[in-house]
């Protein structure tokens, strides 16, 4: 019997199978044993080159070359197609990362395109270059038509790309967030110092024919308090430059460490103590939903009369028309804007206009270093993605450490067919909404990171049910879309730390099995896998403990335990030239029963199986495609 699978309309999985052999369907939903290519080295145990990969449908997942420097990482689809892939830069770029991109791809330099613009063109493209000027909406995503695989943000803030809508179109985010720290910091000094000595006004007014000496009275700075609002890279390099300037520097970061700030010499407090004792308030922090508009009549209420804003973060923090007012009553004495909640912002903005504000166009990262810089941080982060090398700045993707990728690659294989067998296992009906993934490994559970393994799982379980393709941006993503709950245990057991995990364990629960030997006592269906000699083995099928390398497709058998079946059965698939690569029988009784695990290279006809079906001594047997 072979079966088919199709995907369920409910929010949980619900695999539906069929008893005839004339299986299409599942081919194409993926299932085809050609996806993997596994190579093993004569001289080593473990693999040096693995290569997991690529249906029509399913992009990647990790191509991991342990001996060379190439650590490939399971979020884009290598670009294998003799074209070369197309990257629509859609600002303007450093000619260094330019360049970088046309050794690689075809590069369209469109500025300025309208939001449909932008959404016919992205069709045609594999990777979006943007600044912050570009909104990638959640149209951009849907008219990709599933062939952006990276949008790469040359910049820090990926306020401006729907993040949400990359997960879900499994589209992986890129960004710079090195390049430019120095530049933004140098601006917000910039801001600073001008701000608190009125050069802007005072450059305006003398070439406006004034010489107003008395009207532009600044403030220094030296012994002053300066509150950094987000010590994260820019607001630290703020820090240490205000410092020199001779200013108390503290600082609100919820999520910094105080021992970094108390390095730099600065005091991490809280908020409402940051803002009620500063004389400068200088914003560092990203907008997120929790710092949307965080400066508001409220907080500048607290304020200390008289204090001076920078904000070169991001608009959207500050509460624009509180500010006005805050400004007006002398709550806030100044303002310094490179950032503002709408750019560029209305020409009658009050808050522009405003005489106590001083402003500059989002020029924060707008140095010639920076942009160079930027510029090839994100052609390099691209190109690499492109490449399917794994991410060191994916922003909606774990980072999985190189080191650690290569350690776990025969395990990621072995966790995707796990997956794959285990929902071959379900009968039709059943809903799968809970699997439960049970790590053994010598490892502190601090020390092992599964996050690509769970990914790994959660494909080999959706992708033969579903139209989904599922990698490591989207795995999460989509189990929860579709109700499945994936927990995961670490067993602490007693062997060798050097190998990362001894065995992985998927439990499916509260399901129903095609194949009742599947099931543990528990009623769980449970398989169990070891990698061996760097090769995927399976280990365990319900409570029968069995041996068969994961490579080709496996026929599981329960049969009475007595002579002759390996026989029978091994005819049977001799007649159809079907050849065994794997052969193991586990027993828990003697002569009693028994299960027969068969890895077979071809699959087995319909009357092949039909045959191996009416075998007297067979009892249940299923067909299963890696
Ligand atoms: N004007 C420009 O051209 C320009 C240039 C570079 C960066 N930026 C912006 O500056 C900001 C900081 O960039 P970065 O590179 O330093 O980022 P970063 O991630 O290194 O630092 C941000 C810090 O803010 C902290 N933070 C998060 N939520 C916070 C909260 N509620 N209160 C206080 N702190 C909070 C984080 O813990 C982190 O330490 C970002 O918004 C970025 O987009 C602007
Ligand atoms: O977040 C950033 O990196 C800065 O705001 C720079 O934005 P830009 O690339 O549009 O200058």
């Amino acid at each position: 019997m072979a079966s088919t699978f199709s995907s369920s309309s409910s929010t949980s999985l619900s695999p539906t199978f069929s008893i005839n052999n004339n299986n299409n369907n599942y081919k194409l939903l993926g299932s085809c044993p050609s996806q993997l290519s596994f190579f093993r080295s004569s001289t080593n145990r473990f693999p040096l080159n693995v290569k997991l990969s690529v249906s029509t449908r399913s992009r990647i997942n990790a191509s991991i070359t342990t001996n060379t420097k190439t650590i490939r990482n399971a979020a884009v689809e290598p670009t294998t197609s003799s074209t070369k892939p197309r990257i629509l830069v859609s600002e303007k770029l450093g000619e260094a990362g330019l360049n970088l991109l046309r050794t690689f791809g075809e590069v369209d330099c469109s500025y300025d395109l309208s939001p449909d613009q932008l959404c016919s063109k992205i069709s045609q493209c594999d990777a979006l270059i943007v600044r912050s000027g570009t909104k990638v909406t959640r149209d951009v995503f849907e008219s990709s038509k599933g062939r952006l695989k990276v949008v790469g943000r040359a910049g820090v803030g990926i306020d401006n790309v729907d993040l949400q809508a990359a997960t879900e179109f499994g589209c992986l985010v890129v960004n710079a967030p090195t390049a430019n720290t120095i530049a933004a910091a140098e601006h917000g000094i910039a801001l600073l110092t001008s701000m608190a000595r009125n050069v802007a006004q005072a450059d305006a007014s003398i070439k406006s024919g004034k010489w107003q000496r008395n009207k532009y009275v600044g403030v220094s700075l030296v012994g002053k308090t300066l509150a950094v609002m987000g010590f994260g890279k820019v607001g630290s390099e703020v820090a240490r430059r205000a410092k020199g300037l001779g200013m108390t520097v503290i600082a609100h970061d919820p999520y910094a460490p105080a021992d970094r700030a108390r390095a730099a010499g600065v005091d991490l407090v809280s908020f409402d103590q940051a803002i009620t004792t500063a004389n400068f308030i200088s914003l560092h922090m990203p907008l997120t939903p929790t710092t949307s508009k965080i400066f508001n009549d409220a907080t500048f209420s607290k304020m200390k009369p008289g204090v001076r804003i920078i904000n070169v973060a991001r608009g959207g923090v500050i509460d624009e028309d509180a500010l006005v007012r805050a400004l007006d009553n002398g709550v806030v004495a100044q303002a310094a804007l490179d950032v503002f909640t709408k750019e560029p912002p209305p020409s009658d903005s009050r808050l522009v206009q405003h005489e106590k504000v001083t402003v500059t166009p989002h020029l924060g990262a707008s140095t010639k270093e920076a942009q160079e810089g930027v510029a090839v941080e994100i052609a390099e982060a691209v190109v690499g993605a492109l490449s399917g090398e794994l991410s060191a700045t994916a922003v909606n993707a774990p980072m999985v450490p190189a080191e650690v990728l290569s350690e776990l690659a025969p395990y990621v294989l072995l966790a995707e067919k796990l997956g794959r067998l285990g929902v071959q296992l379900v009968a039709g009906g059943s809903g799968i909404n809970s699997v439960k993934v049970v790590y053994r490994s010598a490892r502190d559970p601090d020390d092992l990171d599964t996050r690509l393994l769970r990914a790994m799982i959660t494909k080999g379980i959706i992708e033969p049910i579903s139209s989904s393709f599922v990698n490591l941006v989207n795995a999460d993503f989509t189990a929860k879309q579709r109700g499945l709950r994936i927990s995961e245990e670490r067993v602490v057991v007693d062997s060798s730390p050097a190998h990362p995990i001894e065995s992985i364990q998927v439990q499916l629960s509260n399901v129903n099995s095609r194949f009742a030997s599947g099931l543990s006592e528990d009623g769980n269906i449970s398989i169990e896998g070891k990698v061996k000699y760097g090769i995927p083995h399976l280990t365990q099928v319900g409570s029968f403990s069995v041996d068969v390398s994961l490579e080709g497709n496996v026929i599981l058998c329960r049969q009475v335990d007595q002579p002759g079946m390996i026989g029978k059965v091994g005819n049977i698939l001799a007649e159809r030239n079907v050849n065994v690569s794997f052969m193991s029988v586990g027993r828990t009784v003697k002569r009693t029963e028994a299960i027969m695990a068969i890895g077979v290279d071809e699959k087995p006809d319909k009357d092949a199986l039909k045959d191996i079906g009416e075998v007297p001594a067979i009892e249940e047997f299923v067909f299963l495609e890696l």
